[in-house]
């Protein structure tokens, strides 16, 4: 695990400052100032810079799909992976025009391996997680791999020039492992987080509202009162591979002193483990979007963060979080390249 500085309260507060003498009224530009403002701590410069962005998406399957929790069926996680690869899923259309490179980390997706593919990063942990309502969704030890799996995608996405990352996911079933996850970090009820996911029947968001009820009662058995106990072992009784990969990718990317900008419901239960395991990441991360998911404005609430964009998306993919570089982007430029009321002559209010 990475050890994450905090963000230079210094630099935060001469950002502030040099946003205040912009040529604009104060507090015009809204909250593209204040993220500009976090940019500038977390690049340490008060005229921050955002030059291509990467998204890690990280693909695995759930154990828990035998309980007829989700709209799909699982065989649609590895076709997807082919999809992303293939440059045909909504991901990729948005990476193109946002200025973003994809990256599919296969961290446990079921069936056989994928053909070798330049930004495939082929780091199976196991086939899919076990089914949480009966089983851990993952022995520790697997936690942590996929943990670091998604720290390695992380550091490739910035070896190869990414100057701001997303986390994606893809993962048929993982809506009821994100909610159990996301209702064991927070101590909230099964039916505050659990939401519909890919669009399941009434019938199946019932079960699906159960499943997450009965797994939570089991991971108690387990390891007592789990707003206390180790947050990766909680992750590794409730899952999901790709949840837990995209803490890592988040944990190495604020590492390597990079914005990390989480996505929808999925993602933000990895942001969450991420931020348990490292407080520190709170500087670095921003919300790109709110999902429809109900359980995401919970997790967002708990990491103090508003969404950039709000445009009721509920795919996942990293395509909410994605769309929000340009305005990042926007943020850093207004910051770094505005003239200041003197340097442009014109007369302050
Ligand atoms: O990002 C979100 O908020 C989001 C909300 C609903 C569904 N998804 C995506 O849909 C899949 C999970 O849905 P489900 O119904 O199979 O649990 C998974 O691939 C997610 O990326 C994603
Ligand atoms: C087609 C499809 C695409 C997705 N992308 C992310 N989750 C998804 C779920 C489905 C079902």
């Amino acid at each position: 695990m990475s050890h994450l500085l905090p963000v230079d309260q210094a630099f935060l507060e001469r950002a502030r400052a040099r946003q205040l003498r912009l040529t604009k009224p104060p507090g015009s530009l809204g909250r593209l100032e204040e993220a500009g403002v976090r940019l500038a701590a977390i690049q340490r410069s008060e005229k921050p810079r955002l030059g291509p962005g990467a998204v890690v998406v990280a693909a695995a399957d759930h154990g828990v799909t035998a309980e007829g929790v989700s709209a799909y069926p699982a065989e649609v996680t590895p076709q997807m992976v082919q999809n992303f690869l293939a440059g045909g899923a909504a991901v990729n259309q948005i990476a193109r025009v946002a200025g973003a490179e994809v990256y599919v980390l296969d961290v446990g997706v079921r069936g056989p391996e994928f053909p070798a593919h330049e930004r495939l990063i082929p780091a199976r942990v196991r086939s899919g997680t076990g089914n949480l309502v009966r089983e851990p969704a993952m022995r520790p030890a697997e936690a942590l791999a996929a943990l670091q799996a998604g720290e390695n995608a992380a550091r490739r996405a910035v070896s190869e020039g990414a100057t701001l990352l997303a986390a994606g996911d893809m993962g048929i079933g993982n809506t009821t492992a994100a909610a159990a996850l996301t209702a064991a970090l927070l101590g909230l009820l099964a039916a505050e987080v659990t939401g519909r996911g890919t669009g399941v029947d009434d019938a199946a968001y019932a079960r699906k509202v159960q499943v997450v009820e009965r797994a939570l009662e089991r991971a108690r058995g387990e390891l007592g009162d789990l707003e206390r106990a180790d947050p990766l072992e909680v992750a590794a009784q409730l899952g999901g591979l790709e949840i837990v990969a995209a803490a890592g990718v988040f944990l190495a990317g604020a590492a390597a002193g990079l914005p990390v900008v989480a996505d929808g419901f999925p993602v933000t239960a990895g942001a969450l483990l991420a931020a348990r395991l490292e407080p520190n990441l709170s500087g670095y991360l921003f919300a790109g979007h709110r999902s429809l998911e109900p359980g995401h404005t919970r997790q967002l609430e708990a990491l103090g963060l508003e969404p950039l964009l709000d445009l009721n998306l509920r795919l996942g993919e990293g395509t909410g979080a994605v769309l929000a570089f340009p305005v990042l982007r926007a943020a850093a430029a207004v910051l770094g390249g505005m003239a200041t009321f003197d340097e442009a002559g014109v007369s302050e209010g």
